[in-house]
């Protein structure tokens, strides 16, 4: 097994946590298993370290990579991997010692921690019982791997950024999160704040920094795709355009107060569950033929109490007017995720009623393009799985889901339905 450790993620607790926990139950528990340990050096480090231990396993070993670190080092050990095609049957085992931790705590929610602790051998939990709870929740995705419960399939999308001329000028894989407008902006500005603030607070912190910007593009999403009806509690399928003329992708207007697109995941932070229909309301997440990702947008034109044509660009009091809003839904995703269901009541309020449009646009896509306005900046702010790419001016950002032939072939040590 190779152990990948970030020392330089989240409060940097976490090498010391592999070191003196993690190293020592697996060594007792599988005295067999021979441990190469390895701290990354620097970013990107870890898709080099993961590259090399790959490459000179045989096809018979079995490829087990365990990653103290955030969702940026998986990132880097998936994308590492992915660019040389030496991603097959490799197995991952998450400790979460970044700061936001999105796959890992999607994986073990905190409603579901109590039914996976009881469906332990009492051998593994005796094994950790003498443990703080703080340690032993972030030992969930070992515990998983040496109770040999069967892995989960991670699913993947291609993000592929290009120029005016329509020619790739990069390529990367995700795993969590695709986004561009407010979330972008606070995972950049929060990159900034990191020194000064370890924890999950500089997220908030930038997010009041960027709440007034919208980002004017121009969004396609590619058919099929389904719509959830809040009315209805379902998914409803479109699948062509309703014009006479079948086109491929259905064309979205902005400007977009928010725009995210996640895999695998129901939330970015352990609190912070953005996609909760994700894991309510599952689309078949252990079926290829049934991964979707899930789109979550906010176009503030929606709200009826804002004029279509209104000049939002210069009026900077029209943003702040509807900034309340888009921290209501955010909000809603801090309270176990309710707000799918928040909508406008007909004079602009915002309202858990069932109102006649819906403050969040929930879907589930295959794919989506995305075309910024060269006189917005925000919407020239792409996130993957934490790092934040720059669109050139007059180019586009296109995601697709990787299926079938393209799919990544890795697993992922846990996957605990929520509720
Ligand atoms: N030795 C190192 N020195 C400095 N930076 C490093 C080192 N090793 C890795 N990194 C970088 O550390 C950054 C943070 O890692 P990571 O994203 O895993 O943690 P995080 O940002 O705290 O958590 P999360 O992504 O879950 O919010 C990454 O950009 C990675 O490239």
């Amino acid at each position: 097994m190779l152990i990948i450790s970030n020392q330089h993620a989240g409060d940097k607790s976490g090498d010391v946590l592999v070191r003196e926990t993690v190293i020592p139950l697996i060594q007792r528990l599988r005295p067999s298993l021979h441990l190469d340990y390895k701290q990354t050096q620097g970013p990107g480090d870890a898709g080099d370290i993961a590259r090399a231990y790959v490459k000179q396993s045989t096809q018979q070993d079995s490829k087990t990579i365990l990653i103290s670190g955030g969702d940026t080092t998986i990132h880097e050990v998936v994308n590492g991997l992915v660019a040389h095609k030496l991603e097959g049957a490799v197995s991952l085992i998450l400790v979460p010692s970044g700061t936001a931790n999105a796959l890992y705590h999607s994986l073990f929610p905190p409603t579901t921690r109590a039914t996976f602790w009881a469906s332990l051998p009492k051998e593994l939990q005796d094994a950790v019982s003498g443990l703080p709870e703080s340690t032993r929740e972030k030992l969930y995705s070992v515990l998983f791997y040496l109770s040999e419960s069967p892995m989960r399939r991670l699913h993947s999308t291609r993000t592929t950024v290009a120029d005016a001329d329509g020619v790739s000028t990069r390529e990367l894989t995700s795993c969590v999160v695709v986004s561009s407008s407010l979330h972008a902006s606070i995972l950049e500005i929060a990159e900034q704040l990191r020194a000064e603030h370890p924890g999950i607070e500089r997220f908030k912190l930038a997010a009041a920094k960027s709440i007034t910007q919208w980002s004017q593009s121009r969004l396609e999403i590619k058919y099929p795709f389904a719509a959830y009806n809040p009315a209805t509690g379902t998914f409803i399928t479109r699948d062509s355009s309703p014009e006479a003329t079948p086109n491929q992708f259905e064309s979205i207007d902005g400007p977009f107060a928010y725009f995210l697109t996640t895999t695998n995941v129901d939330r970015l932070e352990m609190e912070f569950r953005i996609a909760p229909l994700a894991t309510s309301l599952p689309a078949g997440v252990h079926s290829d033929s049934e991964a979707w990702m899930e789109l979550l947008m906010i176009r503030p034109l929606r709200d009826p109490s804002i004029l279509k044509d209104a000049p939002w660009q210069e009026d900077a009091a029209i943003r702040e007017q509807f900034a309340p809003k888009t921290v209501a839904v955010l909000q809603g995703a801090y309270q176990n995720g309710t707000h799918p269901n928040l909508s406008y009541t007909a004079s602009g309020e915002v309202s858990n009623g069932s109102g006649e449009s819906t403050v969040v646009e929930y879907l589930r896509v295959k794919e989506w393009k995305w075309t910024p306005d060269p006189n917005s900046p925000p919407a020239h702010l792409v996130c993957v799985d934490g790092e934040v790419l720059f669109i050139p001016i007059g180019g586009s950002v296109t995601v697709k889901l990787n299926t079938e032939d393209g799919q990544l072939k890795m697993n992922v040590a846990g996957g605990i339905e929520s509720d």
